[in-house]
């Protein structure tokens, strides 16, 4: 049960406390407690214990969390058990790799169509997706009603165009790697994801340790 709104910060630390309870439930651990979680993850226990207190606790006082319960709790929390039927525009080199990683399905996201604008490309066949032409993208939209999510991989210069077209069509959430700012309704869920950000943040720590 959740209460209120919860920060950003915290949802982001919930992937992490997830990929732990995979590999503690993987292991046969049959519970954890606060301390040995903030062992694992690096964020401190009362961290801990203040997050999942936002979806209602699930821990005991003096028994920790069971790992199997806290699992599935952020399985529901995280919305892994719904499939989001996902398309990827820009069938270049980014989104092949992504189209070929089979990873992204156990996080819920099955891409179903694959977009590219190019007529090369067009036609060829990208994992077990034949690449469709960008042209066919509201059509494609309209008889496919249960798309929610589009990866956009296509360069910066044509990113903000297609996402208008993607939210006047009715998506639902934008997985972009496009090093652009998009603007999106309310409603519509952008995450960016900037490789080279994380590539400089890298830099900038490698470089102040030789300073
Ligand atoms: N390759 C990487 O490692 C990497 C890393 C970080 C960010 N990115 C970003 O990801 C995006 C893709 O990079 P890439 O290396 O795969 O480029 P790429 O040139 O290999 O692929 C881009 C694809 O998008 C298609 N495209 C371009 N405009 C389009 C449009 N309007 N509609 C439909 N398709 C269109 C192109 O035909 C091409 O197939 C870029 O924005 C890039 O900055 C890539």
């Amino acid at each position: 049960m959740r209460k209120g709104k919860v920060s950003e910060t915290v949802i982001r630390r919930l992937p992490k406390y997830y990929r732990y309870l995979i590999e503690l439930d993987d292991r046969g651990e049959d519970r954890i407690s606060s301390q040995e979680l903030s062992e694992l993850t690096g964020f401190t226990a009362s961290q801990i214990r203040q997050d999942l207190n936002n979806f209602g606790g699930f821990g005991q006082q003096g028994y920790g969390y069971k790992v199997a319960v806290l699992k599935a709790e952020l399985e529901n929390i995280l919305g892994i058990p719904t499939i989001y039927k996902t398309i990827l525009i820009g069938a270049g080199r980014l989104g092949t790799v992504i189209c070929n990683y089979k990873g992204f399905l156990d996080s819920g996201f099955e891409i179903v169509a694959m977009f590219d604008r190019d007529e090369r490309v067009i036609g060829s066949t990208v994992g077990n997706q034949v690449v469709r032409s960008v042209d066919e993208l509201e059509q494609f939209m309209k008889d496919h009603e249960e798309v929610e999510v589009a990866i956009l991989t296509v360069p910066k210069e044509g990113a903000q165009a297609i996402a208008d077209r993607l939210v006047e069509a009715g998506i639902r959430g934008i997985w972009n790697f496009a090093p652009e700012d998009l603007e999106a309704p309310e409603g519509v869920i952008v995450e960016n994801i900037r490789l080279t950000d994380s590539l400089l943040t890298l830099s900038y720590y490698l470089t102040e340790r030789d300073r």
